[in-house]
């Protein structure tokens, strides 16, 4: 089953936020046409007009649609980047334009929900059923069958400022991982490779909830030594939590656990970061929300893994009381205070 893409053939990209178009941005160094999609034609007309997306110039090969079928008809190659609260109903829109010889490698990092919240009660908790990855979307909702994720410390705007740096694509198809390399990899943007798709998505989705609390420590100025801690037993409970839902230990030390975690709990480019650190600041949450223009995935995160980790057992002491902050239970302040008291287990007990 070969790809049937020719540097002739263009490349799709879904979703002209800040990390499609830094996507984009990338794929139109190496191939000469990239659509980019835009949900409406304002849109379209407005990115035509200065050529920019997001506050990124957007590079001459790039051509801006705002034509699902279009795109789905030219590309064998496409790669969504749609905050995950879409990632379904724009998957329902495209699949009709979809094909098994499609390639999907989606830059996603959030999970879908699959289920009514109303169903949800104490005889039937949240669970790994009712909760979904991108890549599970995307073979639900289409007849695609080869697919991918990239995942890595990819913060947008440094992507698009031509910054050296470096992502993982992961999927179960060789051809998938060799096809993204083909495209994507330039002499300042490494690819790696994995095949651990469900494990390198979840380093993705769960970094944000750590983002979000070291934004909380630079916003207390509680140092770099407790950031430091924090980060660390972060990246523990990453791993339990991982591997309660699919993963495994060895993805969370990859460039897609570790290498993003830090990029991301160390930069104010971070939406997630950012988002603790007002929380520190004492803005509340729905303030924080509604004056954001881009998403913040962790949010949504924090209270999908709070719930599964009720329902596993799994002990998640920084999720749970960022939860709590979140939902207004708890201060900034007693959060860390709390988990500065809080009986961690061996240091290390997860390799
Ligand atoms: N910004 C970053 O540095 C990075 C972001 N990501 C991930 O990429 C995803 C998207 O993030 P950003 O681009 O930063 O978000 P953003 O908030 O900047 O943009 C999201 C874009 O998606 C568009 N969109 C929403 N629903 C759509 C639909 N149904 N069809 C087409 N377009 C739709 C919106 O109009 C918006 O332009 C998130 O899951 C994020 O975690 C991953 C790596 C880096
Ligand atoms: O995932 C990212 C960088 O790798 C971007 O993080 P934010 O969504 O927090 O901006």
């Amino acid at each position: 089953m070969g790809s049937k893409n020719t540097s002739e053939t263009p490349v799709g990209v879904i979703g002209a936020g800040s990390f499609g178009t830094a996507v984009s941005n990338i794929l139109a160094e190496k191939n000469k046409r990239v659509l980019l999609y835009a949900r409406s034609a304002e849109k379209v007309a407005t990115i035509n007009a200065s050529r920019e997306c997001a506050g990124h110039k957007i590079h001459d090969h790039i051509e801006v649609t705002n034509d699902l079928e279009y795109v789905g008809q030219s590309c064998n190659v496409i790669f969504p980047v749609v905050p995950s609260a879409n990632f379904r109903s724009m998957m329902k829109e495209l699949a009709p334009y979809l094909r098994p010889y499609h390639i999907l490698i989606h830059g996603t990092k959030g999970f879908d929900l699959n289920i009514d919240r109303k169903k949800i009660d104490e005889q039937n908790p949240l669970s790994r059923e009712h909760v979904r990855t991108m890549s599970e979307v995307i073979k639900e909702e289409s007849s695609v069958v080869r697919v991918g994720c990239l995942a890595g410390p990819n913060l947008a705007r440094e992507i698009s400022d031509k910054k050296p740096a470096a992502t993982v694509v992961a999927s179960h198809f060789d051809e998938v991982i060799r096809v993204g390399q083909n495209l994507l990899r330039n002499d300042r943007f490494l690819i790696y490779g994995s095949n651990d798709l469900i494990g390198i998505e979840l380093c993705g989705i769960l970094k944000n909830i750590i983002a979000v609390g070291a934004g909380t420590i630079a916003g207390l100025e509680l140092g770099e030594n407790a950031k430091a801690l924090f980060i660390s037993r972060g990246l523990v409970e990453m791993v339990h939590i991982g591997k309660a839902l699919g993963g495994n230990a060895q993805a969370f030390l990859s460039l897609a656990g570790v290498g993003d975690l830090m990029a991301t709990s160390y930069s104010n480019l971070s939406r997630n970061f950012t988002v603790g650190n007002r929380l520190a600041k004492g803005e509340t949450i729905d303030e924080i929300i509604a004056s954001m223009e881009e998403v913040a995935e962790g949010v949504k995160t924090i209270e999908i893994i709070n719930e599964l980790a009720q329902t596993y057992g799994v002990r998640c002491p920084i999720t749970e009381t960022l939860h709590r902050v979140i939902k207004k239970e708890m201060t900034v302040n007693e959060a860390h205070r709390y988990l500065m008291k809080f009986p961690f287990r061996a240091e290390i007990d997860i390799v």
